[in-house]
């Protein structure tokens, strides 16, 4: 894109070059209205500022002269000019915009808003796959799809198309509807909704203006959007601009509730789940296991001397032993045996449909695997207290986690590094 400074000021011709200087725009200096003129003759320009007095005219008559020949090239008077008449009448003249030289950031949202296309207005970027049987349509939009910032991939087959989709990222799928060889492209939208990797990606299906059935097919298979044949370029970009901002806003607010989940659920330092999380987890888990009368255990888990450590190593290194044990007892759990960080250095794991001799059994290989650890290199060991929920009558997690705590106290009171295991 050419842009046209009529600008006399040397040193405003630098500022706007270094303004303009990200976007797209090959600029072109001249320092009267005629050499602007003349600059027109040659070359098509998309975008014009102007300055509001030069050596031979006003920025106004300039205005008045290019508008005779050109109704839509925006042009942005760029004066420190006040006189609230002389204003209205460069708008009146045609000006696009006025923007103030105290006040030139305004130029480029004048240009967001105005300029009809380019990556500044968009702000795309990323591939794009297109299956179309035509090359010709292809290649036609592929042009389009670059001036928006999107490269694009082209399938003449559904074949083609999943194969490219094995080994590329898309931003956007788009689909022509009547293929070659008997294939439409509402098999290929439902093929790609049936697959999860794809449940995400936007799709824009490009139908024949008449064909109101297969827009209608294409949106009930999974497509987001349609658009038809002949295809006008600004509604094409709108519809994809929509379609990737969209998608991008559900990834966001899915990455940002993910986010708060895990604050909300996890424990900061080590990554296990927090108290809060296991004790409303617990409480359910009781809640069906009386019901269903089915095992259920609980581990209460404590680091020996802990207080020690920190003294003798500093809270830091105190912090790295909480970790390399958490992730050890991670290690040893299988995805349905909930561990959590009940506080400072104690652990606290749940066993759902585990028998007390099991829980015993499961213990005593953590307080094993526990004391070779070496953390940090500092010999560890942990005590455990370990029971189950009654098989006979309803209780419920307070009741169960006193009594894991009380087993928990004998192993220390006997002196640590052991499983203490309480019955009902
Ligand atoms: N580094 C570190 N220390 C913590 C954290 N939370 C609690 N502590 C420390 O853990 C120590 C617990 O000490 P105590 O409750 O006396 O227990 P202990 O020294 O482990 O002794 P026993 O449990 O009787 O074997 C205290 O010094 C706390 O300051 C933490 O997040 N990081």
């Amino acid at each position: 894109m050419h842009a046209l400074i009529v600008e006399p000021s040397p040193t405003y011709q630098r500022i706007l070059s270094r303004m303009l200087q990200s976007y797209d725009f090959q600029l072109s200096f001249v320092d009267s209205a005629t050499a602007g003129f003349r600059a027109l003759t040659q070359q098509r320009f998309q975008m014009i500022c102007v300055a509001m007095y030069l050596p031979d005219l006003t920025g106004i008559d300039f205005c008045q002269h290019v508008r005779q020949r050109d109704s839509e090239v925006p042009i942005f008077i760029v004066t420190s000019e006040t006189d609230p008449e002389l204003l209205s009448s460069a708008l009146t003249a045609g000006a696009s915009d006025i923007i103030r030289k105290d006040d030139l950031p305004r130029l480029e949202e004048s240009l967001h808003a105005l300029i009809p296309l380019g990556p500044f207005r968009y702000n795309i970027s990323g591939k794009a796959l297109y299956l179309e049987d035509s090359l010709t349509v292809a290649k036609a939009t592929d042009a389009k799809l670059k001036r928006l910032g999107l490269q694009m991939d082209h399938a003449f087959s559904i074949q083609q198309a999943l194969q490219l989709l094995d080994n590329h990222m898309y931003e956007l799928i788009m689909t022509d509807i009547v293929l070659q060889d008997n294939e439409t492209g509402i098999e290929f939208i439902q093929q790609l909704r049936a697959d999860h990797r794809f449940a995400q990606t936007p799709i824009l299906a490009v139908t024949s203006l008449e064909s109101v059935n297969r827009r209608i097919q294409a949106l009930q298979s999974g497509a987001n959007d349609y658009i038809s044949k002949p295809v006008l370029d600004e509604e094409l970009f709108a519809r994809i601009n929509n379609l990737i901002s969209a998608t991008r806003l559900v990834e966001q607010l899915t990455r940002e509730r993910q986010r708060l989940l895990e604050l909300a659920t996890k424990d900061h330092l080590t990554g296990l789940y927090n108290r809060h999380f296991l004790t409303e987890l617990a409480k359910r888990r009781f809640v069906d296991a009386n019901r269903q009368r089915s095992a259920l255990a609980t581990l209460v888990l404590d680091v020996d001397h802990f207080k020690q450590i920190n003294d003798q190593y500093g809270h830091q290194t105190g912090d790295r032993v909480l970790k390399r044990i958490a992730s050890a007892l991670q290690a040893q759990c299988s995805e349905d045996e909930y561990i959590a960080r009940f506080g400072g250095e104690e652990f606290v794991v749940l066993l759902t449909g585990c028998t007390l001799n099991a829980a015993s059994e499961k213990a005593r290989q953590l307080c094993k695997t526990l004391q070779q650890l070496q953390p940090e290199g500092i010999s560890t060991s942990v005590s455990i207290g370990v029971t189950c929920l009654s098989a006979t009558q309803d209780e419920y997690f307070d009741e169960v986690f006193a009594r894991a705590d009380k087993a928990l106290y004998q192993a220390k009171q006997q002196g640590r590094n052991q499983v203490v295991t309480l019955a009902p």
